[in-house]
């Protein structure tokens, strides 16, 4: 059995952005076929993303926000609660109101130290 805790996660699994930072608490060397992510989205600010190789789950546990669609113009209201799965690989803007503590589940497993590129996406790493 893996056991992780959130206060003892080593340096090199907390990424940051410019506007997250994402707590990496299972990561593909796991082996579960998944990542696991505990993320804090920066208050009051804007994030365009786009997983073109991944799907993501999110998972909101904390603060207020919305996700739009970019294309559909479909705005989502974000709140504890709210479960967003982007099965389209959906290009989206996400907004936070307030500090965003979001759970994020990666498929395929994240290696580790991923950041958006140029298009919003995480490459695929060897
Ligand atoms: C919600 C979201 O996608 N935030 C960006 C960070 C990412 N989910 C991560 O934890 O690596």
């Amino acid at each position: 059995m893996i056991v992780r805790r959130l206060n003892e996660l080593p340096d090199d699994r907390v990424v940051s952005g410019e506007t997250w930072i994402s707590r990496r608490l299972l990561l593909r060397d796991e082996g579960m076929g998944f990542s696991l992510h505990d993320t804090l989205i920066k208050a009051g600010t804007r994030t365009e993303m786009h997983y073109a190789n991944h799907l993501e789950s999110v998972y909101c546990i904390e603060g207020e926000g919305t996700v739009t669609v970019v294309g559909s113009g479909e705005v989502i209201k974000i709140e504890p609660g709210t479960v967003y799965a982007l099965d389209q690989h959906d290009k989206h803007l996400l907004e936070a109101r307030t500090q965003l503590r979001m759970v994020c589940v990666f498929n395929p497993p994240l290696a580790g130290p991923e950041v958006h590129d140029a298009t919003g996406a995480y490459p695929l790493i060897d």
